[in-house]
Protein backbone atom coordinates (compact mmCIF):
# COMPACT_ATOMS: atom_id res chain seq x y z
CA UNK A 1 0.00 0.00 0.00
CA UNK A 2 1.82 3.01 -0.79
CA UNK A 3 2.05 6.52 1.12
CA UNK A 4 -0.03 8.40 -0.84
CA UNK A 5 -3.40 6.38 -0.25
CA UNK A 6 -6.16 7.22 1.33
CA UNK A 7 -8.28 5.70 3.84
CA UNK A 8 -11.23 4.59 1.06
CA UNK A 9 -8.20 3.33 -0.84
CA UNK A 10 -6.98 1.15 1.89
CA UNK A 11 -10.51 -0.29 2.55
CA UNK A 12 -10.79 -1.31 -1.12
CA UNK A 13 -6.96 -2.39 -0.82
CA UNK A 14 -8.07 -4.54 1.85
CA UNK A 15 -11.21 -6.26 0.21
CA UNK A 16 -9.07 -6.82 -2.95
CA UNK A 17 -6.04 -7.92 -1.09
CA UNK A 18 -5.83 -11.28 -2.65
CA UNK A 19 -6.31 -9.75 -5.99
CA UNK A 20 -3.30 -7.33 -5.48
CA UNK A 21 -0.64 -7.10 -8.32
CA UNK A 22 2.42 -7.89 -5.61
CA UNK A 23 0.80 -10.94 -3.85
CA UNK A 24 0.22 -13.50 -6.52
CA UNK A 25 3.01 -13.96 -8.17
CA UNK A 26 4.46 -17.65 -8.77
CA UNK A 27 7.90 -18.58 -8.77
CA UNK A 28 7.88 -21.05 -11.38
CA UNK A 29 11.23 -22.63 -12.69
CA UNK A 30 12.07 -21.60 -16.14
CA UNK A 31 13.26 -25.12 -18.46
CA UNK A 32 13.96 -22.90 -21.23
CA UNK A 33 16.99 -20.71 -19.52
CA UNK A 34 20.13 -22.32 -18.66
CA UNK A 35 20.67 -22.49 -16.00
CA UNK A 36 17.04 -22.53 -14.55
CA UNK A 37 16.16 -19.81 -12.61
CA UNK A 38 13.12 -18.17 -11.07
CA UNK A 39 10.71 -16.26 -13.34
CA UNK A 40 7.66 -14.31 -12.43
CA UNK A 41 4.27 -15.52 -13.68
CA UNK A 42 2.01 -12.58 -14.07
CA UNK A 43 -1.52 -13.45 -13.17
CA UNK A 44 -4.41 -12.41 -15.38
CA UNK A 45 -6.71 -9.85 -13.97
CA UNK A 46 -10.60 -10.21 -14.99
CA UNK A 47 -12.00 -7.08 -15.72
CA UNK A 48 -15.95 -5.99 -16.58
CA UNK A 49 -16.99 -2.75 -17.85
CA UNK A 50 -20.09 -2.24 -16.59
CA UNK A 51 -21.31 -0.22 -19.92
CA UNK A 52 -23.58 -3.00 -21.24
CA UNK A 53 -25.26 -3.28 -17.61
CA UNK A 54 -28.99 -2.67 -16.67
CA UNK A 55 -28.27 1.23 -15.55
CA UNK A 56 -32.13 0.89 -13.76
CA UNK A 57 -30.35 -1.54 -11.20
CA UNK A 58 -26.69 -0.39 -11.10
CA UNK A 59 -26.49 -1.56 -7.28
CA UNK A 60 -26.88 -4.84 -7.81
CA UNK A 61 -25.19 -5.46 -11.18
CA UNK A 62 -21.82 -4.51 -9.30
CA UNK A 63 -23.26 -6.78 -6.43
CA UNK A 64 -23.55 -9.36 -9.25
CA UNK A 65 -20.07 -8.84 -10.48
CA UNK A 66 -18.49 -9.21 -7.35
CA UNK A 67 -20.33 -12.52 -6.64
CA UNK A 68 -18.89 -13.44 -10.22
CA UNK A 69 -15.12 -13.31 -9.25
CA UNK A 70 -14.07 -10.02 -10.61
CA UNK A 71 -11.00 -8.54 -10.15
CA UNK A 72 -12.22 -5.12 -10.26
CA UNK A 73 -14.85 -2.96 -12.17
CA UNK A 74 -14.77 -0.51 -14.94
CA UNK A 75 -16.65 2.42 -15.38
CA UNK A 76 -16.66 3.83 -18.70
CA UNK A 77 -16.71 7.71 -18.63
CA UNK A 78 -17.69 9.58 -21.85
CA UNK A 79 -18.45 13.46 -22.70
CA UNK A 80 -20.26 13.38 -26.09
CA UNK A 81 -16.78 14.97 -27.07
CA UNK A 82 -13.58 13.04 -27.09
CA UNK A 83 -16.27 9.84 -28.05
CA UNK A 84 -19.54 10.12 -29.49
CA UNK A 85 -21.26 8.60 -26.46
CA UNK A 86 -22.28 9.83 -23.57
CA UNK A 87 -21.96 7.71 -19.37
CA UNK A 88 -21.28 8.08 -16.22
CA UNK A 89 -21.04 11.11 -13.97
CA UNK A 90 -18.95 10.93 -10.36
CA UNK A 91 -22.55 10.55 -8.72
CA UNK A 92 -23.20 7.40 -10.45
CA UNK A 93 -20.18 5.83 -9.81
CA UNK A 94 -19.99 7.01 -5.89
CA UNK A 95 -23.98 5.65 -5.19
CA UNK A 96 -22.41 2.34 -6.55
CA UNK A 97 -19.13 1.96 -4.41
CA UNK A 98 -21.20 0.97 -1.30
CA UNK A 99 -22.27 -1.94 -3.55
CA UNK A 100 -18.69 -2.98 -4.33
CA UNK A 101 -16.12 -5.59 -2.75
CA UNK A 102 -13.30 -4.75 -5.33
CA UNK A 103 -11.85 -1.45 -6.53
CA UNK A 104 -13.51 0.76 -9.86
CA UNK A 105 -11.89 2.31 -11.83
CA UNK A 106 -12.55 4.92 -14.24
CA UNK A 107 -11.42 5.07 -17.82
CA UNK A 108 -11.92 8.61 -18.73
CA UNK A 109 -13.00 8.90 -22.33
CA UNK A 110 -13.05 12.79 -21.82
CA UNK A 111 -11.12 16.28 -23.50
CA UNK A 112 -10.49 17.86 -20.37
CA UNK A 113 -9.60 14.77 -17.72
CA UNK A 114 -7.49 17.73 -15.52
CA UNK A 115 -10.86 19.17 -13.76
CA UNK A 116 -12.49 15.69 -13.41
CA UNK A 117 -10.23 14.25 -11.35
CA UNK A 118 -10.84 15.05 -7.68
CA UNK A 119 -14.42 14.04 -8.51
CA UNK A 120 -13.57 10.59 -10.03
CA UNK A 121 -11.32 10.04 -6.81
CA UNK A 122 -13.92 10.98 -4.26
CA UNK A 123 -16.51 8.78 -6.12
CA UNK A 124 -14.16 6.35 -4.68
CA UNK A 125 -12.14 5.07 -8.13
CA UNK A 126 -9.38 3.42 -7.08
CA UNK A 127 -7.26 3.76 -10.62
CA UNK A 128 -7.95 6.85 -12.74
CA UNK A 129 -7.03 6.39 -16.69
CA UNK A 130 -6.59 9.27 -18.99
CA UNK A 131 -6.04 9.07 -22.33
CA UNK A 132 -2.71 10.38 -23.93
CA UNK A 133 -4.99 11.80 -26.51
CA UNK A 134 -6.31 14.39 -24.45
CA UNK A 135 -3.76 15.43 -21.65
CA UNK A 136 -1.52 18.27 -22.98
CA UNK A 137 0.88 17.57 -20.09
CA UNK A 138 0.63 14.18 -19.50
CA UNK A 139 3.12 13.46 -16.74
CA UNK A 140 1.27 16.69 -14.76
CA UNK A 141 -2.03 15.06 -14.80
CA UNK A 142 -0.34 11.30 -13.89
CA UNK A 143 1.09 13.00 -10.92
CA UNK A 144 -1.77 14.44 -10.09
CA UNK A 145 -3.64 11.21 -10.27
CA UNK A 146 -1.29 9.58 -7.74
CA UNK A 147 -1.56 12.53 -5.67
CA UNK A 148 -5.00 12.31 -5.24
CA UNK A 149 -4.42 8.96 -3.46
CA UNK A 150 -5.98 7.37 -7.01
CA UNK A 151 -3.29 4.89 -9.13
CA UNK A 152 -2.42 6.69 -12.57
CA UNK A 153 -3.40 4.79 -15.95
CA UNK A 154 -3.04 6.09 -19.00
CA UNK A 155 -4.65 4.45 -22.15
CA UNK A 156 -3.47 4.78 -25.63
CA UNK A 157 -5.85 4.17 -28.67
CA UNK A 158 -5.15 2.09 -31.31
CA UNK A 159 -3.73 4.06 -33.45
CA UNK A 160 -1.23 6.21 -31.14
CA UNK A 161 2.20 4.86 -30.62
CA UNK A 162 3.34 3.43 -28.18
CA UNK A 163 6.90 6.06 -27.33
CA UNK A 164 3.49 8.57 -26.29
CA UNK A 165 3.97 6.44 -22.54
CA UNK A 166 8.38 6.48 -22.60
CA UNK A 167 8.87 9.16 -20.58
CA UNK A 168 5.95 9.16 -18.33
CA UNK A 169 6.47 5.04 -17.04
CA UNK A 170 7.60 6.21 -13.86
CA UNK A 171 4.51 7.97 -13.23
CA UNK A 172 1.98 5.52 -14.36
CA UNK A 173 0.45 2.45 -12.98
CA UNK A 174 -1.37 1.01 -15.58
CA UNK A 175 -0.78 1.43 -19.15
CA UNK A 176 -4.01 0.09 -21.45
CA UNK A 177 -3.52 -0.36 -25.10
CA UNK A 178 -7.14 0.02 -26.83
CA UNK A 179 -8.41 -2.52 -28.72
CA UNK A 180 -11.35 -1.06 -30.10
CA UNK A 181 -11.38 2.49 -31.41
CA UNK A 182 -13.47 3.72 -27.71
CA UNK A 183 -16.76 5.31 -27.39
CA UNK A 184 -19.34 1.75 -27.85
CA UNK A 185 -19.04 -1.42 -26.39
CA UNK A 186 -19.44 -4.49 -28.91
CA UNK A 187 -17.23 -3.70 -31.55
CA UNK A 188 -14.69 -6.29 -33.19
CA UNK A 189 -11.31 -6.48 -31.69
CA UNK A 190 -8.38 -4.65 -33.87
CA UNK A 191 -5.97 -7.43 -33.91
CA UNK A 192 -3.31 -5.16 -35.48
CA UNK A 193 -2.28 -3.85 -32.10
CA UNK A 194 -1.31 -6.73 -30.69
CA UNK A 195 2.55 -5.57 -31.87
CA UNK A 196 2.43 -2.44 -29.96
CA UNK A 197 1.16 -4.52 -26.90
CA UNK A 198 4.25 -6.65 -27.19
CA UNK A 199 6.32 -3.30 -27.51
CA UNK A 200 5.17 -1.75 -24.60
CA UNK A 201 5.55 -4.63 -22.43
CA UNK A 202 9.08 -4.82 -23.71
CA UNK A 203 8.80 -1.50 -22.45
CA UNK A 204 7.63 -2.15 -19.05
CA UNK A 205 10.34 -5.01 -18.62
CA UNK A 206 13.25 -2.80 -19.45
CA UNK A 207 12.29 -0.10 -17.33
CA UNK A 208 11.64 -2.66 -14.36
CA UNK A 209 8.49 -1.42 -13.12
CA UNK A 210 5.40 -2.88 -11.77
CA UNK A 211 2.88 -1.43 -14.39
CA UNK A 212 0.03 -3.75 -15.53
CA UNK A 213 -1.04 -3.32 -19.28
CA UNK A 214 -4.53 -3.66 -19.84
CA UNK A 215 -6.49 -4.44 -23.18
CA UNK A 216 -10.09 -3.14 -23.67
CA UNK A 217 -12.51 -3.71 -26.85
CA UNK A 218 -13.34 -6.87 -28.37
CA UNK A 219 -11.83 -8.87 -25.47
CA UNK A 220 -13.75 -12.92 -25.98
CA UNK A 221 -12.30 -16.53 -24.98
CA UNK A 222 -10.95 -16.11 -28.07
CA UNK A 223 -9.67 -13.17 -28.46
CA UNK A 224 -7.97 -12.70 -25.07
CA UNK A 225 -5.47 -15.26 -26.55
CA UNK A 226 -3.77 -12.88 -29.05
CA UNK A 227 -3.87 -10.07 -25.86
CA UNK A 228 -2.14 -12.36 -23.76
CA UNK A 229 0.50 -13.85 -26.09
CA UNK A 230 1.68 -9.91 -26.56
CA UNK A 231 1.87 -9.00 -22.92
CA UNK A 232 -1.12 -7.78 -21.49
CA UNK A 233 -2.22 -9.19 -18.15
CA UNK A 234 -5.32 -7.13 -17.42
CA UNK A 235 -8.18 -8.28 -19.63
CA UNK A 236 -11.77 -5.93 -19.73
CA UNK A 237 -14.50 -7.45 -20.87
CA UNK A 238 -18.20 -5.74 -21.81
CA UNK A 239 -20.72 -7.38 -24.35
CA UNK A 240 -19.19 -10.83 -24.42
CA UNK A 241 -19.04 -11.61 -20.58
CA UNK A 242 -22.78 -10.03 -20.11
CA UNK A 243 -24.34 -12.53 -22.93
CA UNK A 244 -21.97 -15.80 -21.79
CA UNK A 245 -24.89 -18.19 -21.43
CA UNK A 246 -24.28 -19.91 -18.40
CA UNK A 247 -23.46 -16.39 -16.98
CA UNK A 248 -21.07 -14.07 -15.65
CA UNK A 249 -19.02 -16.19 -12.83
CA UNK A 250 -18.73 -18.87 -16.12
CA UNK A 251 -17.64 -15.94 -18.36
CA UNK A 252 -14.44 -14.84 -15.65
CA UNK A 253 -13.71 -18.19 -15.13
CA UNK A 254 -13.47 -18.67 -19.09
CA UNK A 255 -11.58 -15.30 -19.32
CA UNK A 256 -9.08 -16.51 -16.55
CA UNK A 257 -8.37 -19.63 -17.49
CA UNK A 258 -7.85 -18.66 -21.57
CA UNK A 259 -5.64 -15.87 -20.59
CA UNK A 260 -3.52 -17.90 -18.07
CA UNK A 261 -2.91 -20.46 -21.25
CA UNK A 262 -1.31 -17.59 -23.44
CA UNK A 263 -0.03 -15.22 -20.89
CA UNK A 264 4.17 -14.82 -21.13
O1 LIG B 1 -13.91 1.55 -23.48
C1 LIG B 1 -14.65 0.83 -24.07
C2 LIG B 1 -15.40 1.34 -25.24
O2 LIG B 1 -15.06 2.66 -25.43
C3 LIG B 1 -14.75 -0.58 -23.64
O3 LIG B 1 -14.68 -0.70 -22.23
C4 LIG B 1 -15.87 -1.36 -24.15
O4 LIG B 1 -17.06 -0.91 -23.55
C5 LIG B 1 -15.66 -2.80 -23.88
O5 LIG B 1 -16.77 -3.46 -24.32
P1 LIG B 1 -16.70 -4.72 -25.28
O6 LIG B 1 -15.88 -4.35 -26.48
O7 LIG B 1 -16.07 -5.83 -24.48
O8 LIG B 1 -18.13 -4.94 -25.60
Amino acid sequence: MSARSTPRDRMADVGSLLHSREAPLMIVLDSRSQPAGPVRVRQPLIVPSVLPADFARIGKEVRELCEAGVDRIQWDVMDGVFVPNLTFGPDVIAAARPHSSVGFEAHLMVVNPDELLPRYADAGCDLIIVHAEACTHLHRTLHRIRELGARSGVAVNPHTGPEVVQHVLEETDLILAMTVNPGFGGQAYIAAVEPKIARLRRMIEEAGLDIELEVDGGITEHTIHGAAAAGADVFISGSWMYAYPEGKAAAVARLRAAAAESIR
